[in-house]
């Protein structure tokens, strides 16, 4: 007998039929249905008049993978190891606030669903659960915690990373292309803000540091002080310098698209960075994310861990990701859609059909690894 071959697409076409949508598109449908209108706007939205928002899609659809066949794919290894640990899936789930949103078990149900497949979970700083309930939810399970840096007090970022590192985390990602809000049309024609009807406050009202910042005990005053401490115009590598005296996890920088912003955070001792345009939603008409990535990967080459976000919608996405120099995958929205569609549940299923679709598209691609697969051959389409 030969090796017994597990084939999951065969095993879930001849099962029960799924009542969770499959693919992008009726993943798409089902969340805008299941969604109010003002929070599924916020969620799905790009800035200004989205051309980044659709060029992040339009890039992957311009690679095309030249599969190799006639090799051993009867077992595809999905693992990656990052900052010395290893992960099963080249997967995370990048950091998205106020995930109440969507769902009200918010973020205690997607670090759960991550947590079954050991992918690590960044927490945003504006989450809707605060890091130490949240670490409650999911003890045992990879998490990583994203910084808005506040330039109003540098105490509360400290408080905050310790907070991070106290509770086990693994890593802090700061996100360095937020320094104020991007011009979100939909937002504005809906006059919709997340801040100001108070989502997001999670991790600062349990924080002695923000406490101290609060005028009076009003709400008005609340919501002044989180949009004051989210915004940080004049963060600089002399923030950054104090970040890494405050804390010995890895720090990750989230945003980055110019090759020479990487080589500059390689020299600065940075331990990793996420290329990412923040999914179309901050400055319009900057390059697809897709198509920052091999530049960036090549100036890096190989001294940190590359991570990319920015449309990846499916297996193939991820797949094209890596080749193009990736070492590791975030998603965004699509997880959220998930979320609000069927709580944890429903972000297990989308889970669990990404990863089936990765691994077949790894196997068909010819590749048997992710190292495989970062010396696919991939062409422009013509
Ligand atoms: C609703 C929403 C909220 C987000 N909140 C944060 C956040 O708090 N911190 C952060 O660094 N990025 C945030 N992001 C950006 C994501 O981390 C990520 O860069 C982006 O969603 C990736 O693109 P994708 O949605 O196309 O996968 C948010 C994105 C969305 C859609
Ligand atoms: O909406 C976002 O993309 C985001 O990152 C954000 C930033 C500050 C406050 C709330 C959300």
């Amino acid at each position: 007998m030969g090796k017994r071959v597990e084939d999951a697409f065969f095993k879930k076409v001849t099962a029960a039929k799924t009542d969770f949508p499959v693919g992008v598109e009726a993943l798409y449908e089902a969340a805008q249905k299941k969604f109010e209108k003002n929070p599924f706007g916020y969620i799905y939205s790009g800035a200004s008049g989205e051309e980044t928002l659709r060029n992040n899609r339009r890039a992957f659809e311009r690679w095309a993978i030249v599969p190799r066949f006639l090799t051993d794919v009867s077992e595809v290894d999905t693992s990656v190891t990052l900052f010395d640990k290893t992960y099963a899936t080249p997967i995370l789930f990048a950091p998205v606030g106020m995930q109440k949103l969507a769902h009200e078990e918010a973020e205690l149900a997607t670090s759960r669903a991550a947590a079954k497949f050991g992918i690590p979970f960044i927490q945003s700083t504006v989450s809707s659960y605060s890091i130490e309930s949240i670490r409650e939810a999911t003890t045992d399970s990879p998490k990583w915690f994203q910084l808005y840096w506040s330039t109003v007090d540098e105490e509360l970022p400290k408080s905050m990373v310790q907070r991070a590192e106290r509770a086990g985390y693994e890593a802090i990602v700061l996100t360095i292309d937020t320094v104020r809000i991007g011009w979100r049309e939909t937002d504005l024609r809906n006059q919709f803000s997340p801040l100001k009807g108070g989502l997001g406050k999670a991790n600062y009202v349990e924080d002695p540091v923000f406490q101290r910042s609060l005028r009076d005990d009003s709400e008005e005053a609340l919501i002044d002080a989180l949009v004051q401490h989210v915004h940080h115009p004049t963060l600089g590598w002399e923030q950054i310098e104090k970040l890494q005296s405050w804390t010995d996890l890895p720090i990750v920088l989230k945003g980055i698209l110019h090759p020479e912003d990487a080589k500059e955070a390689v020299a600065r001792g940075i331990d990793g960075i996420v290329v990412s345009n923040h999914g179309g939603r901050q400055l319009d008409g900057v390059i697809a994310s897709l198509d920052a990535l091999p530049a960036v990967a090549e100036a890096v080459a190989g001294r940190i861990p590359v991570l990319f976000d920015s449309g990846v919608r499916s297996g193939v996405d991820v797949v094209k990701a890596l080749a193009l120099g990736a070492d590791a995958v975030c998603v965004g929205r699509p997880y959220i859609y998930a979320l609000g569609i069927d709580g944890e549940r429903g972000v297990t299923t989308w889970v669990e059909h990404l990863l089936e679709e990765v691994t077949a598209s790894i196997a068909l691609a010819g590749a048997n690894s992710v190292k495989q697969v970062r010396k696919l051959t991939l062409v422009e389409n013509k």
